[in-house]
């Protein structure tokens, strides 16, 4: 297969994103396995320049002063030190174009963040905003949460050792994958050792701090990456809901759930607001890990930071905080709520949290968890309130 082939495609898959506003992981997915033929240097190439230049999408249009995909994928090769071959849709971009256009570049176009959201973030974050910006810039890492209802991490990663899979330990739990063909292929997977999970959302269920016995609801649970954690944290003993109003992802969860061994997990859709007034008063402890903009994932999703708008966030914080003043209602006296985004943005966060407790003196604020990608983790963005429900 000739290298010009490969760029076609990688060109091919950004000019489809862009124009039918499919999400890249999906498209980059199924072109993958559309290319069986292609060797796992080819494969590497092909993913880390679509997600960079995706990525990088404001730099490099600022680099060549268009937005042709030819000039851009040229200077994203010029950027990383690579040469270019000898094409003519390529043959007028150098390095010195390159650094003269960069030096007249607004600091959001350097950093490649919308200027809107460039602004919100560098308001907050002010110093710190550049080096989060950068992080969030680059690729992620790929963590995994051992399943310690089969064994601990230290065995996991034995085993996984022995399918040719290389691991380090991260706190209790969590493995970061240094090296290794497809973890999902592992027998340790399909015999439910662990799911894919990153280290910071492994953060969130541990707040809820809960133990064996008690009743539980996760009433945004999507295909449950914190439901079945949490059930793993109770040692598969007392009762988790998991709802949601998707069915499919409801569905997904169970399948993890039977491949993990766990049988306290009951599944819901939330088909209307009376499904949650009838669990009133009816929780130890209430997981709310809200839908939101996803800015603290953008390392796995650089495509969303381009389809976000102002007015998307305002419909998004709309929603969280009528999600967080029903759903809380589902605590007990005496329990515990988490608020969880995996957003970066104080609108989504703090401002949300504040203006429920202003609202509802009958919680109090015990614990609150940022994490910040380039500043306090290695993982994604993500923001966790625990708040405590008093008579
Ligand atoms: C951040 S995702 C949840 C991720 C999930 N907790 C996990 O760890 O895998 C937010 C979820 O909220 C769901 N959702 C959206 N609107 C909702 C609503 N009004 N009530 C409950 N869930 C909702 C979405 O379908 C999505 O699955």
């Amino acid at each position: 297969m000739s290298n010009r082939y490969l760029i076609e495609q990688i060109l091919s898959t950004l000019a489809t994103v862009e124009s039918d506003q499919i999400y890249a992981d999906k498209l980059i997915e199924t072109t993958l396995r559309n290319h069986p033929e292609w060797n796992g240097a080819e494969r590497g190439e092909y993913v880390t320049t679509c997600y960079g230049m995706l990525s990088q999408k404001r730099k490099l249009e600022a680099a060549v002063g268009s937005n042709s995909l030819w000039a851009m994928w040229a200077a994203f090769q010029l950027l990383n030190g690579k040469a270019l071959p000898d094409y003519d849709e390529v043959e007028d971009i150098t390095v010195e174009r390159i650094e003269a256009n960069l030096a007249d570049a607004s600091e959001s176009a350097f950093l490649s963040y919308p200027e809107w959201l460039h602004e919100k973030a560098k308001a907050e974050y002010g110093e710190k905003w550049p080096a989060i910006a950068k992080a969030m810039n680059s690729r992620p890492n790929t963590y995994l949460r051992c399943n310690t209802l089969k064994g601990s991490a230290a065995e996991l990663q034995q085993k996984l050792e022995l399918e040719r899979t290389q691991t380090t330990l991260e706190g209790d739990d969590a493995l970061l994958v240094d090296s290794g063909a497809n973890i999902f292929k592992t027998k340790a997977f399909q015999d439910g050792w662990f799911e894919m999970q990153d280290v910071g959302s492994q953060r969130i269920a541990p707040l809820l701090d809960v133990r064996p016995g008690l009743r539980v609801v996760d009433a945004c649970s999507g295909s449950g990456g914190k439901s079945l954690h949490l059930a793993a944290l109770m040692n598969n003993k007392g009762y988790v809901l998991a709802m949601d109003i998707h069915e499919h992802k409801l569905q997904t969860l169970k399948k993890r759930a039977k491949r993990a061994g766990i049988h306290m997990i009951e599944t819901r859709v939330i088909k209307n607001s009376k499904t949650v007034k009838r669990l009133k008063d009816k929780f130890d402890r209430v997981l709310l890990d809200v839908p939101c903009t996803g800015s603290g994932v953008f390392k796995r999703n650089p495509d969303a930071k381009w389809n976000l708008s102002e007015q998307g966030l305002l419909e998004l914080t709309q929603l969280q905080s009528e999600i967080l003043q029903r759903y809380s209602q589902m605590c007990k006296v005496g329990g515990k709520l988490v608020y969880a985004t995996c957003s970066i943005l104080p609108e989504e966060n703090r401002a949300q949290v504040e203006a429920f407790l202003a609202n509802n003196a009958n919680f109090k604020l015990a614990e609150e968890m940022k994490l910040l990608p380039g500043v306090n983790t290695e993982g994604d963005g993500f923001y966790a309130a625990v708040l405590e429900r008093a008579e």
